[in-house]
């Protein structure tokens, strides 16, 4: 697909997160490596009291863009807020509002998991024991363990243990479910769904594992091209697109035109058609006259994601 239709066509942004004060806001950020532009001119508001679930393919700068929103990275151009104040450089009271699990934890190797908890402990203003000891509990993490002998998976729950303790109002996660098994994941998207219930907090994370974001009813943001091209509620997504199956015994040489068509393509005798806002009396004239069987199905975040990235 050479352009994405939500990026023009949907009206932006939907009434509820406008009626949201902004917890982040964006505009214009630049970023590259060397020669390659990873962010370009991105323009992104994230309301404050929605868990956001940040999509893009392998490469999109997902991690890239997360870390330049907390100052982890330079930006080449343009500028960030947070809470409504410029993002110069982490650290500061502000940082104590802000939770943050990266891809990959290797800090502190030396460290047991205890002292590197009560050592964090010390520099937050609010840190909640009883989350933290009953994520240890609940995830059977060794506080006499030192860090750099934890496994991957074990360390990842440390992050977010670490990352939740504060109370954060703006949790940002990347990648943050990758190496937890499924019993963790499910403890996880609990504890996530738990620390929502209080108002004002917002969430942010960067996965592939859809079922998740369907889990938090997050609204999908998805970067594509260097750009956020929209963020959008979940259901809002699935209301305005369809797949469109067409059957008929004698097969299709190519898809049939549909109005509002984003991607098509033909499978056995069967043409499937992602459409964008189906008309559907329109489909239904199509489908006699074509002589064709026609089902419109609710296509899954993960269809979606296919389609769209
Ligand atoms: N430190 C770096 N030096 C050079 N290039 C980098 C660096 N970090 C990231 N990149 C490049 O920036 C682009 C975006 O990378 P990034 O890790 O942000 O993507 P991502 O969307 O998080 O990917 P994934 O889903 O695979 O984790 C990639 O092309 C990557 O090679």
């Amino acid at each position: 697909m050479s352009a994405n239709p939500l990026a023009t066509t949907v009206p932006s942004p939907m009434p509820a997160a406008h009626a949201m004060p902004a917890v982040l806001q964006v505009r214009g950020l630049e970023k590259s490596f060397k020669q390659r532009q990873v962010l370009k001119s991105l323009d992104w508001s994230v309301p404050s009291g929605r868990v956001i679930g940040l999509l893009g393919r392998n490469g999109a700068g997902k991690t890239t863009l997360l870390r330049c929103l907390l100052g982890l990275s330079p930006i080449d151009g343009g500028g960030v807020e947070l809470f409504g104040e410029p993002m110069l450089e982490p650290g500061g009271e502000r940082m104590h509002r802000i939770g943050f699990v990266p891809q990959t934890f290797d800090l502190f190797p030396w460290m047991k998991v205890r002292a590197y908890l009560d050592f964090t402990a010390a520099f937050y203003a609010r840190w909640n024991r009883e989350r933290v000891e009953r994520l240890l509990a609940n995830w059977e993490l060794d506080v006499r363990q030192k860090i750099g002998e934890l496994s991957q998976g074990q360390r990842q729950k440390l992050a977010i243990v670490r990352a939740i303790a504060p109370d954060p109002d703006l949790l940002v996660l990347d990648e943050p479910v990758a190496s937890l098994d499924p019993q963790a994941r499910r403890a996880f998207m609990n504890e996530l769904l738990t620390l929502m219930r209080a108002p004002g907090k917002t969430v942010i994370f960067s996965t592939h594992i859809t079922a998740d974001l369907e889990r938090a009813d997050a609204d999908i943001a998805l970067l594509r091209d260097g750009r956020i091209q929209f963020t959008r509620p979940l259901a809002e997504l699935r209301e305005r697109f369809k797949r469109v199956v067409l059957a008929r015994p004698e097969g299709w040489t190519q898809a049939p035109m549909v109005a509002g068509s984003l991607k098509s393509h033909v499978q056995g005798d069967h043409a499937i058609v992602l459409v964008e806002d189906p008309c559907m009396d329109s489909l239904h004239a199509l489908a006699t006259h074509e002589n064709a069987t026609m089902h419109v199905e609710t296509p899954t975040l993960e269809d979606l994601f296919v389609e769209l990235a």
